[in-house]
């Protein structure tokens, strides 16, 4: 199955109207922090309850949960909970084959086939239905719910992209397929939120041919009426034609494409062949996620090598030491000032390797989906640095923080011009990179006197309601803003740190040393380090906007 758009679709429409999970479940460890059945955060008091009111503990199909054997792993405690509370919710269709569950494709024969899952599928099945006091004769429709939830469940992200848990939509949702180049994205309401119902929407779905299942799917509105659980929206980031698919991403897209390949293989049981995946030379975006740049020490020029296999070794070795480090760092092995230096060496230094019998030096691509992460990391550890650390050096820390975030910014907006599905990880880096920049500021001395003087004639307009430029016209006056702003700034921001150092321009990535740094009075870093937090925000509420269709309410 999959969805069609039924008529023309505008870039930033959402595609139906919220929709509530006919099954969810929170992830073990937000079972006592967030109420199990609208995930939203529980109050302090009173301690040890599920529901965040009466309400929601009255729309949860299923409240007692036996303790889970451990033969369900690899089937996650969320899983089981999400096929339970469905086969226990009024909605369920017991009729179903083991290839659909309310029209909801099981992938049983797939996941089946996989022996460490067939036999953990069969543990859970008997579970279920030892729980649910059921008295069929076999675990087919407790094998196929869990299926539907392995196959259709979504992971469920709080506002700051927190995975709480999953949920289960019907084939509203369900039934759009992914792309690595989608056109939609998704996004979690929370049950504040209002909407008109009678809104026209551009997307019809197929008939259901079952009509066991269309009484079902009657029944499921009045839950949904009713509201109860996680509600999601899909809403379109490009112009979609009349007829065309609706795709969504149900993978991390800042990945080359074996990686996102090997994900979906794991996760899905399918070989994506989306455009993107299957473009042969690479798509840009992928070329620049998996690219090296060879340097020749006695030379200036700088060769830039795309899925080349004669460094393949060296490259290996580089992404294996960073991702070590990343690991280190997330599992809190490590200090973060041990973490930063590792990171930052491999990033400065490349790896030395012999080409033609020279020696050249080998680097990942400022934007190699290594270097985005290790970005995050080290944007990570050196606030954590500002954080903890004695006073003399707080403010370098946070400084190093900012640039880290804002160099992440122009990486991500970089492959978003290439690729326009990526807005949502752009909006999340330039969201992050005018907080750090607001952060450092504050640790200006001078920050409350000039806080006043700190506005952008060219670009305030654009933020108000009834400012008619387009998105492109937006975004090219901020754009050109930041471009003016980083070129005084930078200096200053990557003072101390030669991996940041080694690039002119954070916006177009050149590599050519800075020839000392700028001299401002600390009132013009401050003004300069407002400003470019203050586009920084615009820019990514603006894209926030488009796929979202709300501000990230940094500006007020
Ligand atoms: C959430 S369902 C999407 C709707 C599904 N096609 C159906 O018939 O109900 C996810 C499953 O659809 C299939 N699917 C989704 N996107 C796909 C794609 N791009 N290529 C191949 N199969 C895909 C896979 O079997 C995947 O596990």
């Amino acid at each position: 199955m999959e969805i069609l758009a039924a008529e023309d679709i505008e870039i930033g429409t959402d595609l139906f109207p919220p929709l509530s999970p006919l099954a969810s479940s929170l992830y073990e460890s937000f079972l006592s922090s967030h109420c199990s059945s609208c995930f939203s955060l529980l109050p302090p008091s009173p301690p040890h309850s599920l529901y965040c009111s009466a309400t929601c503990s009255l729309t949860d199909s299923f409240t007692n949960f036996p303790e889970f054997p451990p033969e369900i792993t690899p089937i996650l405690p969320s899983d089981i909970r999400t096929a339970l509370r469905l086969l226990n919710s009024t909605g369920v269709d017991t009729s179903s084959s083991p290839h659909r569950l309310n029209g909801l494709l099981t992938n049983h024969h797939l996941l089946m086939a996989d022996s460490s899952f067939s036999l953990a599928i069969h543990h859970a099945a008997s579970f279920i239905a030892t729980v649910l006091r059921s008295n069929r004769k076999n675990t087919e429709l407790e094998e196929a719910a869990i299926c539907s939830v392995l196959t259709n469940a979504v992971e469920v992200q709080d506002s700051n992209g927190l995975a709480l848990g999953i949920a289960l939509y019907d084939s509203r949702f369900s039934w759009i397929n992914h792309s690595c180049s989608p056109n939609s994205c998704y996004r979690f309401v929370n049950n504040t939120t209002s909407y008109h119902d009678d809104l026209a929407y551009p997307i019809t779905i197929p008939h259901v041919t079952n009509t066991e299942t269309l009484s079902n799917l009657e029944l499921q509105e009045h839950v949904r009426t009713v509201g109860y659980g996680p509600k999601v929206i899909a809403r379109s980031i490009k112009r979609i034609k009349s007829g065309e698919e609706i795709t969504v991403s149900y993978i991390d897209l800042l990945q080359p494409t074996g990686l996102r390949q090997s994900d979906l293989w794991l996760k899905y049981r399918f070989m994506c062949n989306c455009g993107r995946c299957a473009a042969s030379p690479p798509a840009y975006v992928d070329s620049v996620l998996e690219g090296v740049l060879v340097l020749k020490p006695e030379e200036t020029t700088v060769d830039y090598h795309h899925g080349t296999t004669n460094k393949d070794e060296a490259v290996a070795k580089m992404t294996d030491y960073i991702q070590e480090a990343i690991d280190d760092f997330l599992s809190d092995n490590i200090d973060p000032k041990t973490c930063f230096e590792k990171i930052e060496s491999v990033l400065h230094h490349g790896i030395q390797f012999k080409a033609d019998s020279q020696p050249h030096c080998l680097q990942l691509h400022a934007c190699h989906y290594v270097a985005l992460n290790a970005y995050i990391t080290l944007a990570t550890a050196y606030r954590i640095r500002s954080i903890d650390s004695e006073t003399g050096i707080v403010f370098d820390m946070s400084r190093i923080s900012a640039a880290y975030s804002f160099f992440l910014a122009c990486a991500s907006h970089l492959l978003f011009s290439a690729e326009p599905c990526l807005a949502i990880s752009a909006a999340n880096f330039w969201k992050n990179a005018g907080e750090s920049l607001l952060d450092l500021a504050s640790k200006f001395p001078l920050e409350r006197s000039v806080e006043s003087d700190v506005k952008c004639t060219k670009c305030l307009i654009l933020g108000t309601p009834n400012s008619n430029r387009d998105i492109k016209e937006k975004s090219r006056q901020i754009l050109s803003c930041v471009t003016d702003i980083s070129q005084v700034i930078w200096s200053f921001l990557t003072r101390g740190c030669p991996y940041l150092q080694k690039f002119r321009s954070p916006v177009d990535f050149s590599l050519t040393r800075i020839n000392g740094e700028r001299k401002e009075s600390i009132k013009d870093q401050t003004v300069n380090v407002l400003l470019l937090s203050f586009h920084c925000v615009l820019y990514a509420d603006l894209l926030a906007d488009l796929c979202y269709g709300e501000k990230s309410h940094l500006v007020s």
